[in-house]
């Protein structure tokens, strides 16, 4: 059985004509093997990890297993124990014949993920598989990327290494932003890859129903060398994926949608409130100082506090 992807494998650049057609797109084949780029092969100091729970009579669902529990996924040769390991997270999620998403158009957006039943808090929805390649390589694709005038970006962050399903991977790379997600990333130390790389995966982080578009955040270091406009419309969305361009933050453009109406109406007279509020306690003491000075002086004002009096005054005026 391979474990990773090879050059003849299918590549997104070849699928993309085929199984875009009109708004849903056609079935198709979401099994696809991680696939490692020379420049993560290059990576000697790295040697590849592999750690077999010890424990014989445990299926690897509890905590009596040496990697469940830890976010370690247990290598194949694990599920040949007595009973069965169950932690082959990836492997079973190859295994599914139906997976719990759609894959269709997000309107501006682009191309979307979906839920195609309801999907439960804490469910793994699908892996970020993809070409695994060094940061290095990263930079140089990013380049490449630009100058061909990619809308979409999908490298991820994998611990030192990235993925990278722009040209090859599975249909996580559609995982759209949201400021207010469905989903998380969670990491995974994989038997067989090396030390400093982790495997992603989508989680639910709430229950979903039907129908609903699957995102996640992209998180504040999204490609800040671009800056997109979000188009979540969620109502903490801060206007942008990832950073706002350097203008937008002059600006204070892009904290949150709520600045432009609503909230602004809300903040004048809550502030309104607070000086009418300070206006009554100031007068109130103004005026019990007025009396006393009163009573002690038949009068006339000898406190040499008068300044603080008028000062006081001003703020109680204004
Ligand atoms: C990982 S891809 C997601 C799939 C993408 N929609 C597609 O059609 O291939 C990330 C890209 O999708 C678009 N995108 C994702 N979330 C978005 C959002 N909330 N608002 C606007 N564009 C978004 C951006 O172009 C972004 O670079």
């Amino acid at each position: 059985m391979k474990l990773f992807a090879t050059e003849a494998d299918i590549t997104w650049l070849k699928l993309d004509s085929k199984v875009f057609k009109g708004e849903t797109i056609a079935k198709f084949n979401d099994d696809v093997l991680p696939k490692l780029h020379a420049s993560y092969e290059a990576d000697e100091a790295e040697n590849a990890i592999v750690r077999i729970c010890k424990n014989k009579y445990c299926d690897c669902t509890t905590e009596d297993c040496d990697n469940y529990g830890r976010d370690i996924v247990c290598p194949k040769s694990c599920a040949k124990k007595a009973a069965g390991c169950q932690n082959q997270l990836f492997e079973q999620y190859r295994k599914q014949k139906t997976k719990c998403f759609l894959v269709k158009s997000s309107g501006k957006k682009g191309i979307g993920l979906f839920a195609a039943r309801t999907i439960k808090k804490n469910e793994f929805i699908i892996p970020y598989h993809g070409e695994i390649i060094s940061k290095s390589e990263l930079q140089i694709r990013k380049e490449k990327y630009r100058a061909n005038g990619e809308t979409h970006t999908y490298p991820f962050k994998a611990g030192r290494f990235c993925i990278d399903p722009t040209e090859y991977g599975n249909s996580a790379r559609f995982g759209n932003h949201s400021c207010d997600p469905n989903m998380h990333a969670k990491s995974y130390v994989v038997s067989d890859r090396k030390r400093g790389f982790k495997a992603i995966g989508f989680v639910a982080n709430k229950n979903i129903r039907k129908g609903t578009e699957l995102t996640i955040d992209y998180g504040y270091d999204y490609n800040p060398e671009t800056s997109q406009r979000c188009l979540c419309r969620k109502r903490n969305c801060k206007g942008w994926i990832g950073q706002p361009p350097p203008a937008a933050i002059d600006r204070n453009d892009g904290q949150n949608r709520q600045t432009g109406s609503k909230a602004v109406t809300k903040k004048i007279a809550l502030g309104s409130k607070l000086m009418s509020d300070c206006r009554y306690v100031l007068n109130k003491i103004l005026a019990d100082l007025q009396k006393a000075e009163k009573t002690k002086a038949g009068g006339a004002s000898t406190t040499g506090n008068e300044g603080a009096e008028e000062n006081l005054q001003d703020a109680v005026l204004e």
